[in-house]
């Protein structure tokens, strides 16, 4: 990230973002310093239909991966799966800072958690790694972000372009309500502007909806609309719709802090089927869940009023099993957090 490499060493600086990078579509900024977040970080509530493209991290520029192959041309091999690094990331909001030059390596294909009592900054972490964070007016930034060695914060690429490639998916979950379950999955074409016939669309739905592990419960029923399913489908219709541009990374935010023990159980198991196709990034509360669906993992903690730092990272089993750190050990433990 070419702003970023002003990280400070010593007394860091908090940066405006607003003079560094593009301003976001109008109508995505909150005014005022304590501004709430942007309409598509809210996690309640209907979403409208300009909040879902920061919702699921879709951008305004798109090459069609979606539209048949031109005759005679070979079917295309699966993408290798991405991994992202995040250096020196340090974050504020006005002259509160709340993370303090974390590292961590998101490997391809692998669930990393980060866990760490309320407040330490795992959701700021989370949103610095697809760009929503400098969406918040009083936000600032520094450290770097690459996803498989590019950059995404260099300033020629398109704040978008991020959230394309890295999907999010947010507590709540948020589907247009009255919009149907097929046409829920297709959203996120139209916003990139990508254009598919009813083939490629049908095959799209299908393919989305069995990888968020909804498929069987729903393919009966594609023209019903996305409100009418319960909470857990939801949750997996919006994963589906994430989807659906095809993200090289998908970042969760406490995906089931809404859904009953049964509906977690089976995100669970979609997350642990989806890391086959797509590297991923959880926030979560529940330690069990941690250690049920993550290979990897990431303790961060504010002690005091100072900003957020990663205590321990490492195999998610020895973070459980043999943490390095006693503080890594209590939180494990529900010591405290
Ligand atoms: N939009 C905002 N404006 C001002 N301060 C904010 C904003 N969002 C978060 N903060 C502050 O940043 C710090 C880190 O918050 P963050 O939500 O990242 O923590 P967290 O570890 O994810 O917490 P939780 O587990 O409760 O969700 C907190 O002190 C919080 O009050």
């Amino acid at each position: 990230m070419s702003v970023p490499n002003s990280v400070p060493n010593s007394v860091p600086a908090p940066q405006p973002l607003d003079s560094l990078f593009p301003a976001p579509a109008q109508g995505q900024h909150a005014s005022g310093v304590h501004a709430p977040p942007p309409a598509a970080a809210v996690t309640s509530g209907p979403p409208t239909a300009g909040s879902i493209a920061a919702a699921d991290a879709v951008g305004t520029t798109a090459v069609d991966p979606f539209l048949p192959p031109s005759p005679g041309s070979q079917p295309q091999p699966q993408a290798p799966l991405s991994s992202l690094v995040a250096r020196d990331i340090s974050a504020w909001f006005g002259t509160h800072q709340v993370l303090d030059r974390v590292s961590l390596e998101m490997a391809a294909g692998e669930v990393t958690a980060l866990i760490g009592p309320s407040g330490c900054g795992k959701s700021t972490f989370l949103r610095i790694l697809n760009r929503m964070h400098e969406l918040v007016p009083s936000a600032g930034l520094a450290g770097e972000v690459e996803l498989d060695g590019e950059d995404i914060y260099e300033r020629s690429r398109k704040l978008t372009d991020a959230r394309k490639h890295i999907g999010m998916v947010f507590q709540k979950p948020n589907p247009f309500p009255a919009m149907s379950i097929y046409d829920n999955v297709v959203a996120g074409l139209k916003l990139t502007g990508v254009k598919a016939g009813k083939e490629t669309k049908d095959e799209l739905v299908q393919r989305c909806l069995t990888s968020a592990g909804l498929w069987n419960e729903v393919k009966d029923r594609l023209r019903s609309p996305g409100g009418g399913l319960s909470g857990g489908q939801q949750q997996r219709l919006c994963i589906a719709r994430s989807l659906a541009v095809r993200p090289r990374v998908l970042l969760m935010d406490e995906p089931c802090s809404a859904l009953d023990p049964t509906s977690t159980r089976v995100i669970e198991e979609t997350i642990k089927e989806l890391r086959q196709e797509v590297t991923i990034v959880i926030v979560t509360h529940n330690m069990q869940q941690a250690a049920r669906v993550s290979q990897r993992c990431a303790f961060f903690l504010a002690s005091q009023g100072t900003p957020g730092v990663i205590v321990e990272h490492g195999d998610t089993d020895a973070m459980f099993g043999e943490p390095r750190d006693q503080r890594t050990h209590d939180y494990v433990n529900g010591r405290f957090g």
